[in-house]
């Protein structure tokens, strides 16, 4: 490995750290790119799945047994592949990947006789420790008979990634952070391996970032560090016009602006994580997405360059709720959503999309962001039925179309497009004009995949 002076973070997620093939292929990504510095994981996919089962308050001692075991299993078949010739080496690996499961059955077993969303973060945070330490036993063993290596270093993300004490969805200290990676990593002599998703708050308690946090994680320490470039690796080719995963026709993008990214990643494209763009365009970083396991099919670059007008990409986010506010008290009043917006703050419940008519607002949540399984909580209802009536509809989809929608250029507007294409759904709520780059809607969930598609191939032929 020869000295670089522009610096890279990769993140590779959970997509790309399945088993110990998927492993080494993202090893090998490290080892021919230089520039790259820090390696930031995600755990393997679906252990924090599994993670996030064991949490639940009413797992019992049996299912959490079964849940360690599957997550355990995960764990030692990658290092089966790792040293399937050696005893010895397998052994002090499997040593340590046990040590780590008999943590996890401690807290699980102190989580069942008391709940607390501090250790539920404790918990949550093991997926990410046993992918890091796996991958470094892997890059170490890859880089054994290479000369001119880089000295790899595993170090714990908790050191670095400080955070205020909101146990599941914290919020970074930009400023901690920033010290922190300053003090502790010796750039660039030193190849950093580390965990996404994890952080740790100012009580030395762990904490995570919300689920699909590790994009997050990286693009903060690219940003601490100053990094030229932050690489998130899938299992996709880059940011596609829609979910590949269902759109059979959707095609990758090439480069993207940040605006577009940020709007895709908040409605719902799992691809970016929606705040992993915020410290790129503060610190003027360059993205890529890309795939790990075809890494020469390219990606896309995000860039600070407004795109073409037109729709660029279609979005979907599952396990949304519609609330209908209504009142006669509304008409000509003043201060209806002022008292709204006090009660849901209250609640912390954050609202998504809102539209108005004379005597009803409507609003949207995300199930995700605090409203679970589709019900506000009864005493938030109590109060808001004080002075209107409340209608509460879930099982909804919420389809953005993003791009951008600028009639001033179009001949024909995409937005006319879409709404010709929307003509054959029962739309529940549509959202335009708030930004140039999106137009939402609310679909049934039973339809909205169907919906996304025929969209999809309506408007890009
Ligand atoms: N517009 C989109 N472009 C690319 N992938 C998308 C898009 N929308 C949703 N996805 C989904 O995001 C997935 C990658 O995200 P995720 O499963 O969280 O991967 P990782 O484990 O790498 O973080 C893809 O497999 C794809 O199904
Ligand atoms: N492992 C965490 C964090 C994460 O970002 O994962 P991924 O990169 O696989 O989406 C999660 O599943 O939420």
């Amino acid at each position: 490995m020869s000295k670089v002076s522009s610096v890279t973070v990769a993140k590779f997620g959970g997509t790309s750290l399945k088993n110990y093939q998927s492993m080494v292929r993202c090893a090998n990504i490290v080892i021919e790119e230089p520039s790259i510095k820090v390696v930031v994981l995600s755990a393997s996919a679906g252990v924090t799945n599994l993670l996030v089962e064991l949490t639940a308050k009413d797992v019992s001692d049996a299912i959490a047994s079964t849940l360690i075991d599957n997550i355990k299993n995960i764990q030692l078949d990658i290092s089966a592949g790792l040293f399937e010739q050696k005893q010895i080496e397998q052994n002090r690996v499997n040593g340590y990947v046990l040590n780590l499961v008999h943590e996890l059955e401690y807290a699980s077993q102190m989580l069942r006789e008391q709940f607390s969303l501090k250790l539920v973060d404790e918990i949550l945070s093991f997926g990410e420790r046993f992918s890091s330490y796996l991958f470094t036993e892997i890059m170490t063993e890859l880089l054994s008979n290479v000369d001119d290596k880089p000295q790899l270093v595993r170090f714990d993300a908790r050191r670095i990634i400080k955070t205020d004490s909101r146990f599941g969805h914290a919020r970074p200290d930009l400023t901690a952070i920033k010290q922190q990676s300053q003090l502790s990593l010796n750039l660039p002599e030193c190849l950093y391996i580390t965990q996404g998703f994890v952080g740790e708050d100012s009580f030395g308690n762990t904490t995570t970032l919300g689920r699909g946090g590790s994009d997050f994680s990286a693009a903060l320490i690219a940003e601490a560090i100053n990094a030229d470039k932050l690489q998130i690796w899938t299992d996709v080719a880059g940011i596609y016009s829609s979910d590949p995963r269902f759109v059979t026709t959707a095609k990758p993008i090439k480069a993207l602006s940040f605006n577009e990214a940020a709007e895709l990643a908040t409605f719902g494209a799992k691809v970016l994580h929606p705040a992993t763009l915020l410290p790129a365009i503060r610190s003027q970083i360059d993205v890529f997405v890309g795939s790990s396991l075809e890494p020469s099919a390219g990606g896309t670059h995000l860039t600070t360059k407004p795109s073409t007008s037109g729709v660029r990409a279609i979005a979907l986010r599952e396990n949304q709720t519609l609330v209908t506010l209504s009142s006669p008290n509304m008409l000509l009043a003043s201060g209806f959503l002022a008292r709204v917006f006090a009660i849901l703050a209250k609640y912390e419940l954050s609202v998504d999309l809102i539209t108005t008519s004379e005597i009803s607002v409507a609003l949207t949540f995300d199930n995700i962001n605090g409203v679970s399984e589709g019900i506000l909580p009864q005493e938030c209802i109590t109060e808001l039925e004080d002075f209107c009536a409340v209608s509460i509809e879930g099982e909804l989809s919420l389809v953005a179309v993003i791009g951008n929608h600028n009639p001033d250029h179009e001949t024909i507007s995409s937005t006319e497009l879409l709404f010709k294409s929307l003509g054959d759904y029962q739309i529940r709520m549509i959202c335009h004009g708030a930004s140039r780059h999106n137009v939402c809607f609310l679909v049934k969930q039973s339809i909205a995949k169907n919906v996304v598609t025929n969209i999809h191939d309506q408007i890009f032929g």
